[in-house]
């Protein structure tokens, strides 16, 4: 079997808002088309490290990182970068969904219209083709041109992923992409993460353990915005070697 790439790496990472020291000394690395998932207790900085990685978080003032976060071995941070272009690169999918007060097809095609992609056909093409990787294309192929805010919550996050997938990203950040859905809908978005994973590189957030359990090959334990414990999911939820993951785990505290 040849050995997985690292998509995503985080090297002495520490970040602040203001004095506050968010994230201390984080070194992961994350893999090549898997899901990994970041779990802890609120507050323990899972949103503002999922955030460093593409810099969500540059919008917040006070807000600075030390340290690197490699994409593919370049460093996000780098003075270089074009945080445009790193966004197309790392998608996100938000708590809430949040589509746009427009039609379905709009919000597909969005960020390829702020590209400036005028081409019809390709904007047709590829607004179904997002809808169908997201299973959502036989529920709304007969109405694109409605609101988007007619759809449910759990059409409207499946219609939020395929806006994030339209303009191809390698990596997609979800933070707790379920936890405004009913089960039918959190179990749909599930499936759909186990099968956007043979194609992008997943990493989200979650409080809900099952849910780590079930979608993701690798968790992060985060705890007083320390990486505590990183493994794959089976022996963190089987065997896990810090006593704190163990608590947590086990619903002692949270
Ligand atoms: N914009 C901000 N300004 C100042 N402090 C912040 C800001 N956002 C988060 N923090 C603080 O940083 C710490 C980590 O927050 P973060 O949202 O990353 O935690 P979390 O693990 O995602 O929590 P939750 O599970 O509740 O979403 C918390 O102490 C929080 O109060």
């Amino acid at each position: 079997m040849t050995k997985r790439q690292h998509k995503l790496e985080a090297i002495n990472l520490d970040a602040y808002y203001g004095d506050f020291h968010a994230l201390k000394n984080i070194n992961i690395a994350m893999e090549e088309k898997a899901v990994t998932a970041f779990i802890g207790p609120s507050g323990c900085g899972k949103s503002t490290f999922l955030r460093t990685l593409n810099r969500m978080n540059d919008y917040i003032d006070g807000f600075r990182v030390q340290g690197q976060i490699l994409l593919d071995n370049r460093d996000i941070y780098a003075s270089n970068v074009r945080v445009d272009e790193l966004r197309k690169e790392v998608g996100m999918v938000f708590q809430k969904p949040n589509p746009f007060p427009k039609t379905i097809f709009e919000n597909v095609v969005y960020g390829l219209k702020i590209q400036g992609i005028k081409d019809k056909k390709l904007l047709r093409e590829t607004c179904e083709k997002s809808l169908r990787q997201t299973a959502l294309w036989d529920e709304v192929k007969d109405k694109l041109d409605k609101s988007a805010l007619a759809l449910s919550g759990g059409q409207q996050q499946r219609l939020c992923i395929a806006r994030a997938l339209a303009i191809s990203p390698s990596v997609i950040l979800m933070d707790e992409p379920t936890s405004a859905l009913d089960p039918i809908s959190t179990a749909k978005i599930e499936d759909l993460i186990h099968e956007l994973k043979q194609y992008y590189t997943i990493i989200i957030v979650t409080h809900n353990m099952q849910q780590a359990g079930r979608v993701s090959d690798h968790t992060a334990f985060f705890y007083m915005g320390e990486l505590v414990e990183y493994s794959k999911t089976k022996t963190m939820f089987t065997s896990p070697k810090n006593e704190r993951t163990q608590n947590y785990i086990t619903g002692r505290f949270g």
